[in-house]
């Protein structure tokens, strides 16, 4: 990729036009959208009305083979199970990225995004966009201080309950403005269903989303990530229901244990979900959502917006250190500007692979049923097979990642 001068515009595509990816196309609006891809057409048309010079697209794999030689860069915003055939597509074509997250549907997929992202030198970033707000760094400088001492486990809970049900036994026509062969895309075919997959509801069903974990892992696991400079686990597993053939689970457990880092202690993460998120942690009683850091001098509790040291007596007066962590320019920002003047992005696809690898880890232990002895390097459990056929997936002709 040539240079940019700060002045000159990107040329952009953006697939998925509609609710994230609608505010992910306003987070870029500043450089020229030129190409816009929906499966949807009337989602399309409403985003034409309001960016009319775009080139309209129904098929990103269409789109960047038309749009070769024209565009710097693409922003997708679509379902997970569509985010690693764009994704690699467009960075095999030299394209820098910003994708929403989870990075892949798949661990494998994960590493070889992060892989291809790299050799390519392209700018990445995941649309991990708490990450670039002043909480998490004041959280991640409080942590690093050794304000609560050595941290030797983290908690990671989310309220929310994305799983359960059947597949519907009807098949129903999908609607003319929407293309569902291409909405299926590399899963596995199947008939459409109104208000079951699309929009929203497919964070449910294993062909399309990954449940709970999947759909906030990476908000929430992106502390503890950044603050105890977590990348990969050594075993992994998890607690749930009884596991869904289709269906994610309403609710679920999972345990990471991440080696020594350096001088860092080991370090155990829970995460829990839906049905199965503690009323308290630590000993604290705590909101929905949250992470808590603990540590051998105390524990520390922060969300996306507010943070809470414990025991509250220890640190009435307690004084956080300096600011270090610059602020962010802003998450869509930072990757315009690395995409021009190479500089970094806090959720490129080397930290924000591994996160998204860990995150989608927790379902491939929960699908196995074992716990997983985690050999990262190989992306193999060393101790069953049985986990094989959860790392990786296979896809309908067309739409394969490799
Ligand atoms: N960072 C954040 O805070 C948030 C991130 N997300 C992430 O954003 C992504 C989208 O979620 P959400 O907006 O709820 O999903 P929706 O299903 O509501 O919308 C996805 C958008 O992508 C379109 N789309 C789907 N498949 C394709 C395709 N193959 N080619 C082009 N366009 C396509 C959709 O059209 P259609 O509706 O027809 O499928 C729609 O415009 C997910 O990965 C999710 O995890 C979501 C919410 C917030
Ligand atoms: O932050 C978010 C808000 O909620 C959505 C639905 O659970 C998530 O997908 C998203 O990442």
């Amino acid at each position: 990729q040539d240079s940019k001068s700060p002045n000159e515009k990107l040329n952009i595509a953006c697939i998925g036009t509609a609710n994230r990816a609608a505010a992910d196309i306003q987070g870029v609006l500043g450089e020229n959208i030129v190409a816009l891809v929906d499966v949807d057409k009337n989602y399309l048309d409403r985003k034409l009305k309001e960016i009319p010079d775009a080139r309209p697209y129904a098929d990103y794999r269409e789109m960047l083979d038309a749009e070769k030689g024209k565009i710097d860069a693409v922003v997708i915003g679509t379902t997970d199970h569509h985010h690693a055939p764009a994704t690699i597509r467009a960075i095999r074509a030299g394209l820098h990225v910003y994708c929403e997250k989870p990075l892949t549907h798949t661990v494998q997929e994960a590493r070889i995004i992060a892989e291809a992202a790299k050799e390519a030198g392209v700018a990445t970033q995941l649309g991990t966009q708490i990450h670039a707000g002043n909480n998490y760094r004041r959280v991640v400088e409080i942590i690093q201080s050794g304000a609560i001492g050595d941290v030797t486990e983290a908690h990671v809970w989310v309220g929310k309950g994305w799983g359960g049900g059947e597949r519907p036994e009807k098949a129903e026509q999908p609607p003319a403005h929407l293309n569902w062969d291409l909405w299926l895309g590399p899963a596995p075919e199947r008939p459409y269903a109104a208000g079951r997959y699309h929009p929203a509801q497919w964070r449910r069903w294993w062909d399309f989303g990954q449940g709970t974990l999947g759909d906030m892992g990476c908000h929430y696991m992106d502390l503890p990530f950044w603050a105890l400079k977590l990348r990969h686990p050594t075993s992994c597993v998890a607690t749930g229901p009884e596991v869904h053939p289709e269906t994610c689970p309403l609710g679920l457990t999972v345990e990471y244990q991440f080696p020594k880092r350096g001088d860092l202690a080991p370090c155990k993460l829970t995460w829990y979900d839906g049905n199965m998120t503690p009323k308290k942690v630590a000993g604290e009683r705590v909101p929905g959502s949250g992470v808590m850091f603990v540590g051998t001098e105390g524990h520390m509790f922060a969300d996306y917006g507010n943070y809470r040291l414990f025991p509250r007596e220890k640190f009435a007066d307690f004084t956080a250190p300096a600011e270090s962590i610059p602020n962010s320019i802003g998450h869509h920002a930072e990757w315009i500007k690395a995409c021009k003047d190479g500089s970094p992005t806090t959720c490129n696809f080397d930290y924000s692979g591994a996160l998204s690898e860990t995150v989608l880890l927790g379902n491939v232990a929960y699908r196995t049923g074992e716990k997983l002895e985690w050999d990262a390097a190989n992306l193999k459990a060393t101790n069953t097979s049985a986990a094989d056929k959860y790392i990786s997936k296979s896809y309908r002709t067309g739409w394969e990642v490799s």
